[in-house]
């Protein structure tokens, strides 16, 4: 969810994993309108309710996300060294790629290529006020969580649990140390387990 703690846990995962990558989902949103005369490149959509509809799966070039899933699946090595991700030539074989977003589980065409899918939630009070501190790109207009952020993520968390879609849950309140390792655990431990 927004504000659970990805990006921080991803930064801590991608210091000690090796030979790892990360692609953010936030890099693929639509071009969106900053002033009047931009309107025609405008993808973002507005709602009834008023709110540009940015937590939306529609607001997100998907099709782009998983263009550049595929290339590092081809080539994780080529992908690595592309993006500035120093190759450990000693070290095992193995190449990891991180996926960081706020709407990972509800486009099918990924979701087959998960080995692991990791979902942090915070509860709502401590979500909307890390919210809250926040500067994004485009700063969130008064209203937008409750009116549009909120309702988003718990459409969507419906629908990924009445698809069916298995997600390990972590608890966004534990402190980021915690977090960190019982991922990096978990994420050893399931590489043994492949081998
Ligand atoms: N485990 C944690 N405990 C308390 N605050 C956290 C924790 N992880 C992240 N934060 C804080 O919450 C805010 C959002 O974190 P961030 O990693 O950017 O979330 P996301 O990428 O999920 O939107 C930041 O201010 C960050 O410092
Ligand atoms: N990066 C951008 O261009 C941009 C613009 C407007 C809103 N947002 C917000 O970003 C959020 C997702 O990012 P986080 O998971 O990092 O919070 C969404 O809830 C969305 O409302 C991002």
């Amino acid at each position: 969810m927004t504000n659970g703690g990805k990006t921080t846990l991803t930064n801590n995962l991608l210091k000690a994993l090796p030979n790892c990558c990360v692609i953010h989902q936030d890099d693929f949103f639509k071009p969106a309108a900053w002033a009047p005369l931009f309107q025609p490149q405008d993808q973002i959509a507005v709602g009834e309710d008023g709110f540009k509809q940015w937590d939306v799966l529609e607001s997100l070039d998907m099709e782009a996300m998983l263009s550049t899933v595929q290339a590092w699946v081809s080539s994780p090595r080529k992908f690595a060294r592309a993006h500035g991700v120093s190759v450990r030539l000693d070290a095992s074989d193995t190449h990891i790629l991180i996926l960081e977003g706020f709407l990972l589980y509800s486009y099918k065409p990924l979701l087959d290529l998960y080995s692991r899918r990791y979902f942090l939630t915070v509860p709502y009070e401590e979500c909307k006020w890390r919210r809250s501190t926040r500067s994004y790109a485009v700063p969130d207009p008064p209203g937008l969580f409750d009116g549009h952020v909120w309702p988003m993520y718990q459409k969507y968390k419906r629908e990924m649990e009445a698809n069916g879609v298995e997600v390990v849950y972590l608890d966004g309140m534990k402190p980021r140390e915690e977090l960190f390792h019982q991922v990096l655990e978990d994420i050893q431990n399931s590489l043994l387990n492949r081998s």
